[in-house]
Order: C-alpha cells, then sequence, then structure tokens
C-alpha cells in the first residue's frame, strides 16, 4: 500500500524540475549522489537514532555521543568511506561531538601552521585517530583578543625544550570542544618566550593525556566547564578547561611554519604574515557559511512543510480553513528565509572556492589576497550566522504552538546553533575586522591603488556617488543591474560617509572606537552586497533543467528585495533610491512571493533531508503531523504512569487540604 503523502497535492503544484533543483543544491550530480547515499546510510542506522536524546541526563548524554562516534568511526572504516564521505556521515549524525575538532580544527592547525616534517610526524597518527586533538585557544579571561591570551611557552635551551605554565586564574584554557573529556592532545596557543623576550602567540602541539590511562600527564589540570544552553543540543560536546603547572614539551612542537625558533633560542621570523598563526580560525569560518546555509534550509523546511499543513480560519460553507502558508504575513516572514537559504548556498560555494584560491596562492607564498580573505570569511561567517540564528526562532514562531514543542525539532537546533554567533570569532567583533578593511581600501582609493575582488566596486566610487537610480515601476526591480547598483550605492555611501567622520578626529583609533557602531552597519551592507552579487553571479551559469533558474530568479529577487524592504533607511537616507521607488520594491516583492507559494513546498524538498537529518515531527516529508504528534505525546515519560510520581507526597495533601476547607 502506497504511503499517504499529505503534501502530495502541494508536491503536484511545482513549477520545475525537482531532481535538477537537487543537483543546483548539492553543487553537483556527484555532490547530489554521495550526500544521498550516505544520509540514507546514516538515517538507516538504528544506532544513530536520536529521537530520545533530549531526554537523557547529560552523562548518558555524553555516552551517547561517544558511542556514536565510535561507531560512525568504524562504518568509516568498514566502508572505506573518502574523506569527503566520512566529513558527511558526521555531519548526519548531526550531534555535536570532540571529532568535529579532531577533524575540523585540530588536523587544519598542524596542516596549516605545522612543518612538512611535522606533517610527516603527526598527521598520519591523527588520520587514524590513533590521537585525537582539540583546538585550545580561548582562555577564561580571553577569547575575543587573541593577542592577550596569558598562557606562556618559554624557551629552555638548556633541555631544548618549552615550558608551558597557566600563570593566572585568567589563563585557564576554557571553551575548547573536546577538551573536557576525550582528547589525548590539543594545539594550545601560547605567548612564546625565548631569552626573556615575549615573542605574540604560537600554537604549539601538548600531548594532555596518556595514550593507555587517558589520565592527565603530570602538570595538567583538565576537566568539563559544565551544562550549557538547552538540554541535549550543545551538551554533548565536552568543552574543556586546561591548567599548564610548567609542563615540558620538545621545542619541536612548536608549529614553525610561521616562525621558529633554533636550538640556540633565536626566534626566526620568516617572510610569511603573523597573521597566519590564525590560519585556522579562517578556514573554519568559511565552513560556518555553508554550515549555516544548512542550518538555515533545515528551519526553513520545518516551517514551509508545517505552514502548509497548518489551517486557521477562513472555512467557507463548511469547507477546510485556509492554510497557514497563504497568510501573506507568513509568506513575507517565511520566504525571504527560503530565499536566504539559497543566498547563503551560493555564497558558501563562492567562498570555498576563494577559500581554495588563497590556499593555493600562500603555498607558492603569494600573500596578496589574504586580507581579502580574512575580510569576506569573517563578515560571512558572523552575517550568514546572525541571520540564521534568528531565523530559526522565527520559524519556530512560524509554527505557533508546536513549534515550542522539542519534537518539532527548532528548540534543540536553536540551541545548537546560536553559539555560532560566538564561536569562531564574535560576530561583532568580527564586522569590524571587515569594517578596518573597508576604511583602509577607502582611504586608498584616491593613492592609484584599485580596489580589487568584492571591494571593486569601490573603483567605481566617483559613479555610485551620484548614480540615480531609474526605476520607475515595480517591475523594474527585476533588472539584475537595477538591484546591483542599488547595493553598490549603498556600500560605497556609508563606507565614504563613515570614512568621512572618521576623518574628523584626530586620533584614528578613537574615532573607531566612537563610530563603530555605524562601522558595524558599514560591514554589513558591505556583506549583503557580496551575497547579491554571488547570487546574481550563479544566475549568469548554465542551469538546467524545467523551470529551474527561473525559480532561482525568483528567490534571488525575493533576497535581494526583502533586504532593500528591510533597510529602506539605509538606501533611501544614502539617496541610493527614492521612497516612492522604495514602495515599488515592496510591491514587486508581494508579487514575488505569489510565485513563490506554489513551489514553495518543492523548493524546500530541493534540499533533500532525510526525516532522521530533519528530526521533527512538524517537518516531516509525508505532513502527517497531527497522528505522529499524538503518537509521540504518549511516548514521553511523565505518561509511563497516570498518576505522576510525588502525587502522594505533594499533589495529595494540598488537595485533601483543599476538600477540608471546602467543607469547612
Ligand atoms: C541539532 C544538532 C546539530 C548538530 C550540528 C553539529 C555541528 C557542530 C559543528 C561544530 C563545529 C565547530 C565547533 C566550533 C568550534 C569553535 C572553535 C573556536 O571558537 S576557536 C577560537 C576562535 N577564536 C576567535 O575567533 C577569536 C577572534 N579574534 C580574532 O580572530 C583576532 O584576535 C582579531 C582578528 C579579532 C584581532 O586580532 P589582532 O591580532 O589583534 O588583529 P588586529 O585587529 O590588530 O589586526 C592585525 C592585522 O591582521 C589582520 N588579521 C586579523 N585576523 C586575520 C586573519 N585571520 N587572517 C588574516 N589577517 C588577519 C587584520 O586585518 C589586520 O590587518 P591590517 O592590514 O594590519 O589592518
Ligand atoms: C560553544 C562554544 C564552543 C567553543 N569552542 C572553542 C574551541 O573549540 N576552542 C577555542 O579556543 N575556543 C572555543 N570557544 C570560544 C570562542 O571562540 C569565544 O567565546 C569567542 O571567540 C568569543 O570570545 P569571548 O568569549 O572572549 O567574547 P568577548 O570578547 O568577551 O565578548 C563579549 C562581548 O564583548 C563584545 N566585544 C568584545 N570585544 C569587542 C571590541 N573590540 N569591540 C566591540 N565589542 C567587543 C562582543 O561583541 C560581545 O558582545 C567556544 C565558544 C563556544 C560558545
Amino acid at each position: 500500500m502506497e504511503a499517504l503523502d499529505y503534501h502530495a497535492e502541494e508536491r503536484r503544484k511545482a513549477e520545475f524540475n525537482l531532481d535538477e533543483m537537487k543537483i543546483v543544491w548539492a553543487g553537483s550530480r556527484r555532490n547530489y549522489e554521495l550526500s544521498d547515499r550516505v544520509a540514507r546510510l546514516v538515517a538507516s542506522d538504528p544506532v544513530f537514532r536520536k529521537d530520545n536524546r533530549t531526554m537523557l541526563t547529560r552523562k548518558d548524554l555524553f555516552k551517547d555521543t561517544l558511542r556514536k562516534a565510535a561507531h560512525a568511526w568504524k562504518r568509516i572504516i568498514d566502508l572505506r568511506l573518502s574523506e569527503e564521505e566520512a566529513n558527511m556521515l558526521r555531519s548526519y549524525v548531526d550531534q555535536p561531538a570532540f571529532t568535529d575538532l579532531h577533524w575540523g580544527m585540530f588536523i587544519p592547525a598542524i596542516k596549516g601552521q605545522g612543518t612538512s616534517e611535522q606533517h610527516e610526524k603527526w598527521l598520519p597518527m591523527a588520520y587514524k585517530m590513533q590521537i585525537i586533538g582539540c583546538y585550545a585557544q580561548t582562555e577564561l579571561g580571553h577569547g575575543s583578543n587573541v593577542q592577550g591570551l596569558e598562557t606562556t611557552a618559554t624557551f629552555d635551551p638548556q633541555t631544548d625544550e618549552f615550558d608551558l605554565h597557566s600563570p593566572t586564574l585568567t589563563s585557564s584554557k576554557w571553551w575548547p570542544g573536546g577538551l573536557g573529556k576525550v582528547s589525548t592532545h590539543a594545539v594550545v596557543y601560547a605567548r612564546l618566550i625565548t631569552g626573556g623576550q615575549d615573542h605574540g602567540v604560537h600554537g604549539f602541539i601538548v600531548q594532555l593525556r596518556g595514550l593507555d590511562d587517558h589520565l592527565p600527564l603530570p602538570g595538567i589540570t583538565v576537566g568539563d566547564i559544565g551544562m550549557k544552553f538547552g538540554s541535549g543540543a550543545y551538551n554533548s560536546m565536552d568543552n574543556g578547561l586546561l591548567r599548564f603547572d610548567h609542563v615540558r614539551i620538545p621545542r619541536n612542537q612548536m608549529l614553525m611554519r610561521v616562525s621558529q625558533v633554533t636550538r640556540e633560542g633565536k626566534f626566526v621570523q620568516s617572510d610569511v604574515p603573523r597573521q597566519l598563526v590564525y590560519g585556522t580560525m579562517v578556514y573554519v569560518r568559511q565552513t560556518i557559511v555553508s554550515d549555516a546555509s544548512c542550518a538555515l534550509a533545515r528551519a526553513v523546511c520545518i516551517a514551509t512543510r508545517y505552514s502548509a499543513v497548518r489551517r486557521q480560519f477562513g472555512s467557507q460553507n463548511g469547507g477546510p480553513e485556509i492554510q497557514v502558508i497563504d497568510y501573506k504575513t507568513q509568506q513575507s516572514r517565511l520566504f525571504p528565509l527560503l530565499a536566504s537559504a539559497y543566498a547563503f548556498r551560493f555564497v558558501g560555494e563562492w567562498l570555498k572556492w576563494l577559500y581554495t584560491d588563497v590556499t593555493q596562492r600562500l603555498q607558492a607564498n603569494d600573500f596578496s589576497t589574504l586580507p581579502e580573505a580574512h575580510a569576506c570569511t569573517a563578515g560571512l561567517k558572523s552575517m550568514t550566522t546572525s541571520v540564521t540564528a534568528d531565523a530559526i526562532e522565527e520559524c519556530r514562531k512560524l509554527c505557533g504552538g508546536h513549534g515550542y514543542l522539542s519534537n518539532s525539532g527548532l528548540p534543540e537546533l536553536f540551541a545548537v546553533y546560536i553559539p555560532t554567533c560566538t564561536y569562531e570569532g564574535d560576530n561583532v567583533v568580527l564586522l569590524l575586522q571587515v569594517a578596518r578593511f573597508l576604511m583602509k581600501t577607502v582611504s586608498q582609493l584616491g593613492s592609484g591603488k584599485k580596489p580589487v575582488g568584492t571591494t571593486a566596486y569601490m573603483g567605481r566610487a566617483e559613479h555610485l556617488m551620484q548614480c540615480r537610480c531609474e526605476v520607475e515601476m515595480a517591475q523594474d526591480w527585476l533588472k539584475p543591474s537595477t538591484i546591483l547598483e542599488a547595493f553598490e550605492a549603498r556600500a560605497v555611501r556609508m563606507s565614504i560617509a563613515c570614512a568621512k567622520s572618521l576623518g574628523k578626529f584626530s586620533n584614528p583609533e578613537d574615532g573607531f572606537a566612537e563610530l563603530s557602531p555605524d562601522l558595524v552597519e558599514v560591514a554589513i551592507a558591505h556583506c549583503q552586497l557580496i551575497v547579491v552579487s554571488k547570487f546574481l553571479e550563479k544566475l549568469q551559469q548554465d542551469i538546467p533543467g524545467k523551470g529551474v533558474k527561473r525559480q532561482l530568479e525568483i528567490l534571488c529577487n525575493v533576497y535581494a528585495l526583502h533586504l532593500l524592504h528591510k533597510h529602506l533607511g539605509d538606501f533611501v537616507a544614502t539617496g541610493c533610491i527614492t521612497p516612492n521607488q522604495g514602495a515599488l520594491a515592496n510591491e514587486q516583492l508581494r508579487l514575488l512571493y505569489a510565485q513563490v507559494r506554489p513551489n514553495a513546498i518543492a523548493l524546500v524538498d530541493a534540499f533533500n533531508y532525510t526525516d532522521h537529518y530533519l528530526g521533527s515531527i512538524l517537518g516531516c516529508y509525508d505532513g502527517n503531523v497531527y497522528q505522529k504528534l499524538y503518537q509521540e505525546a504518549w511516548k514521553d515519560p511523565l505518561n509511563d504512569t497516570v498518576v505522576p510520581d510525588g502525587y502522594l507526597e505533594y499533589l495529595r495533601p494540598i488537595l485533601k487540604q483543599h476538600i477540608r476547607t471546602a467543607r469547612l
């Protein structure tokens, strides 16, 4: 018997080829096939069940995480999965674990900052997981200000060793994932001191626990920092604390690609810029942008499917009520998020390309694009994670009361997701980095140095400062060149206005501090321009499949025009558009929502998420929401007994007293 599909009618309405859209979303047919296979593999494996994890105690959740990680590793070995497939498998297991940091930061830190001898020694052990590592940078007293870290690594020429020490309470390492209970090793960031001189922060490979007994090595104090936000969620991770009491490591465990310390204790700074010590963060920020599109797509998929099932008001002659997805307010809240998921997907693809390009250049000692890579990764990490975190909460509200149920999947997704706005660089701190880069670019405009890459538009500042938007009718807003010019003009005008204001301060640093809220806005305008322009560039590509390109054009326009509507103040205040043109953009936006509507369910089906990965009754593929909610309620441990524990001690005495009082 064919299973009932409550979304069948919605699916029939789609005006595009779904299979081709799935390929666009995955990036290529090959990616689609790999990811589909691995997602199904995880979904069908009982060890990877996750429907009960919010009920587990912290200890049980942690043990469950260890069990899943061990099983995942066994599957990876048994099935001889490639590195790419293994990464997919871990992400579909969908439970934050020490392995995220081992593969995502420890290994990349050694690869990026180690010498070839260090690669040869450490990487094979790490790849086989004979050692497990984490990334220990943040301290109790300092996270954002990396130059303010206090842990010291003092070179002792007598023994050819470094002495790792935590001189203060605030120098305790605090937060590193995987550190608390699992890691045998860490890349530790500490101030390098040779001959009494401080050379700033560098990375060191340090063994923390015995490989036979897992006990902390002498001089090392290590443990978990405690429960975090939400139940389940990020509590599967052992974020840890770490203190060193004069722990000795050999000299060759300093990561020496950027700087070296000789046998005599001489500090040697190579031609490589010192910022490469921050290289692992650039790498991870880039991956966080792609992950933002996945998390956003997940929330949007749940909210869209549920909005098509849920009906409220408007029944005519006893007929069905209106699907909430048909309310214009629901559409105006939901469809921009759907469009943002696609926009982040494409900018993530582009950022991956940019990162690969900069890595290849670095290998050839070309450091010219490093500032651009830093600004793009920092800015886009910040913008996409902030939008996604807010969007998950918006999707919860779009699902009404049932969105607040744990089994909607949204509370846990929110709790797991929100720290992305903080880790790998606080979002405001990162936007200020982008603003510095932009102010530097503006200051060089008259010098003959042509801006390149994502700031190339600033080279046309003269035109963009005085151009007038030519929109006369709502449909004029559908022209890509009109949209692009409006976003470029807004970004350049905001940048130049800020640069002028900065110029009024005698001390530029005072000016930067004073104007920082405005500078953050400038950075956001620039990042939004990047996302819009990369979406438009994507549409220049040959995109096969009936109606696929057309849907993407609609989504691109929704993305750009909803931003224009949201930030209308910026656009109008900088004179890029008139208030009337703003109203026309809004009119066009409403027409676009009507075009998204029949395709909404198919557009979220294109994410190809299994019910296992989505982990949401409201977002399940077949839309059989009410029956599943009802069945699930009875599985709650509170319903194991009809009369709850505690009735006799606490409820009955009150009730009895009530009866006595009533009799009086
Ligand atoms: C439902 C279940 C779902 C389950 C899903 C599971 C998913 C789980 C996934 C988990 C994955 C990962 C886990 C999370 C890991 C998190 C790990 C961390 O957080 S690690 C710690 C990260 N820490 C930070 O990011 C710190 C932020 N601070 C900094 O980066 C820097 O200190 C600073 C950039 C803010 C300032 O540095 P400073 O040295 O003081 O720099 P200046 O401002 O003086 O700038 C000097 C100069 O350098 C340039 N610069 C700065 N940074 C970089 C860089 N990275 N690359 C290149 N250049 C850089 C800067 O622009 C300046 O340039 P000038 O030309 O001189 O202007
Ligand atoms: C779940 C999670 C996992 C983590 N995993 C790791 C890990 O594996 N390894 C690791 O080393 N670290 C890890 N961290 C630490 C993380 O990288 C830091 O918390 C992060 O970099 C932010 O630094 P902070 O905590 O010092 O924030 P702070 O800098 O103290 O931020 C506090 C407030 O001050 C503001 N602020 C700070 N500086 C400025 C400024 N210059 N201008 C304006 N405003 C400013 C911020 O915007 C924020 O509002 C993790 C953190 C979390 C939450």
